[in-house]
């Protein structure tokens, strides 16, 4: 639970996952979450934690119109603008060589990483490799092992990134510079790579289809899945912190 003396009536602060929370089950962004996320980031900071490239959690924020405020590559890269756009410090964590060695031994034992012929899911990937779904997890792991790296499944893809670094990492790094503790922190998520998240904050939601070791990490599982679940964590929260 988060700390007692909250100010009554000003919302934590949010960190949000996106694949699984803020979308369907097709990776598409529920619209209704847009003005959810711009009404919270006018109160308090909300930093969006994503194991997708840095770019698209970039995006997400600028189309918001709101502090660029990012964990992107399950804690890989972070960024954090503090208060004037621009004015943040941009932090790579995590072997990006291993992971590029990873794939390349998965690719010469014959399996595809997927994503096409141009692989937007990669190209532009600093600390880690994710491969699709529907290629093959054992072999994966194996290989990963062999370079000392560690596989996540985020119900939409396969990461391969170092074992230390994931999303509870990242965000300790994004309170450090908004001078939070990150058990301030509220959290949404759907699966493995937001467990240590989930563990770390305050008050963690899993919305309800959620694997199970997001639905163990996090305080409370939601009644609604997808941007469902995160609009029902966000009046929960709103209600609990409205005295
Ligand atoms: O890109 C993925 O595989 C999952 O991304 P997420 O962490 O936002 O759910
Ligand atoms: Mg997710």
């Amino acid at each position: 639970m988060l700390p007692a003396g909250g100010r009554a009536n000003v919302l934590p602060p949010l960190a949000v996952d996106i694949d699984g929370t803020l979308t369907d089950d097709r990776r598409a962004l529920d619209a209704r979450v847009i003005p959810a996320l711009r009404e919270w980031a006018a109160e308090a900071p909300v930093v969006v934690a994503t194991g997708k490239a840095l770019p698209y959690p970039v995006a997400l924020c600028e189309f918001l119109a709101t502090p660029v405020r990012v964990i992107a590559e399950n804690g890989g890269a972070v960024y954090i603008d503090r208060g004037d756009a621009g004015d943040g410090d941009l932090r790579f964590t995590g072997d990006r060589e291993a992971a590029a060695a990873v794939a390349r031994d998965y690719e010469a034992e014959g399996y595809d990483v997927g994503w096409g012929r141009t692989d937007f899911v990669n190209r532009w990937r600093e600390t880690e490799f994710a491969v699709a779904h529907d290629s093959p997890l054992e072999p994966l792991e194996r290989i990963a092992a062999d370079h000392g790296m560690s596989v996540v499944d985020t119900g939409f893809a396969y990461h391969v990134k170092s074992p230390d670094v994931d999303k509870g990492q990242g965000l300790r790094a994004a309170a450090r510079v908004l001078d939070r503790d990150p058990a301030e922190f509220v959290a949404v998520g759907d699966s493995e790579n937001d467990a240590e998240l989930l563990a770390l904050v305050g008050r963690s939601f899993a919305v309800a289809n959620a694997d199970a070791a997001a639905r163990t990490a996090a305080d409370t599982v939601c009644e609604a899945g997808y941007g469902d679940g995160f609009l029902e964590a966000v009046e929960t929260v709103r209600t609990e912190f409205a005295d």
